[in-house]
């Protein structure tokens, strides 16, 4: 199993629970969309699993190994496997989107590349080689402002990629998209899991999106996990029970 969390609880003070016994197995290759009314703790959650967050308790492993108890510097290594894509995420607007997305490499290149700025023949044919996976081989070297908001989307998961992640957790990626732009980020998405085995997990607040292109829905209410289902739609009890 690549993550398993058990009994995860996340508080803003020490009366306060925001989520509540969350517990899940997740294997490479899934595409989890998280839905849930306003407020019931999507950001919350991915904000959790991405380690941004202080758990109040629970454990987390990944591929076995107990991450929450480790200290920061021993966390950084398992910070770099996962990548979190925000709702609007931030670019630089002034450099095209294969720079962008070579930006993802930060960490892993040389001191003396990052003052030259030159960039490594087999790391620039793997920033294309995800542009093109996201459909953006043609705007490659377009400046990101002047992108559409969904290309922005798809720019900020091909930087994602690039940086090695096996996770891609997405917060209300296609907020604010129309329904064309929607649909183009959800397949993106979903081949990324068919064709390169990346696990995505993705809140939206839908539920139809959800159907269309996840393979798993975790229905959040109240800070709790209440349905979490593979494979198939949901059932009006269990919309329900997600949006009451
Ligand atoms: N730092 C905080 N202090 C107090 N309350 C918080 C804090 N962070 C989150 N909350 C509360 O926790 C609940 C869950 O918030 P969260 O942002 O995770 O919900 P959400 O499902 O992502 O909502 P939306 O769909 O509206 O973005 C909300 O009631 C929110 O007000």
């Amino acid at each position: 199993m690549l993550i398993t969390v058990r009994n995860l609880v996340y508080k803003v003070d020490k009366d306060t629970e925001i989520l509540s016994g969350i517990q899940f197995d997740v294997g490479r290759g899934e595409f989890i969309a998280v839905i849930g009314g306003s407020g019931s703790g999507k950001t919350t959650l991915l904000r959790c699993i991405t380690l941004q967050e202080k758990w109040a308790a629970g454990h987390f492993f990944y591929e076995g190994k107990d991450i929450v108890a480790l200290n920061a510097w021993q966390k950084l290594k398992y910070k770099k496997k996962w990548a979190y894509v925000e709702e609007k995420p931030t670019l630089n607007p002034n450099k095209s989107a294969l720079k962008n997305v070579l930006s993802g490499r930060f960490y892993d290149t040389p001191w003396w590349r990052k003052l030259t700025g030159k960039v490594a023949l087999d790391e620039h044919v793997m920033a294309m080689d995800y542009l093109e996976k996201v459909g953006l081989m043609d705007l490659s070297l377009q400046k990101t402002n002047l992108l559409s908001g969904g290309e922005t989307q798809r720019v900020a998961i091909a930087k994602a990629l690039v940086q090695g992640a096996e996770i891609v957790v997405a917060d209300e990626p296609i907020s604010g998209l129309d329904p064309e732009n929607a649909q183009k980020v959800m397949m993106d998405l979903k081949q990324l899991c068919e064709k390169t085995n990346v696990t995505v997990i993705c809140s939206l607040h839908g539920v139809e999106l959800a159907e269309k292109y996840a393979t798993r829905i975790w229905g959040i209410n109240n800070g709790k996990l209440v349905v979490d289902v593979k494979g198939r739609r949901l059932t009006q009890a269990e919309k329900n029970s997600i949006y009451d």
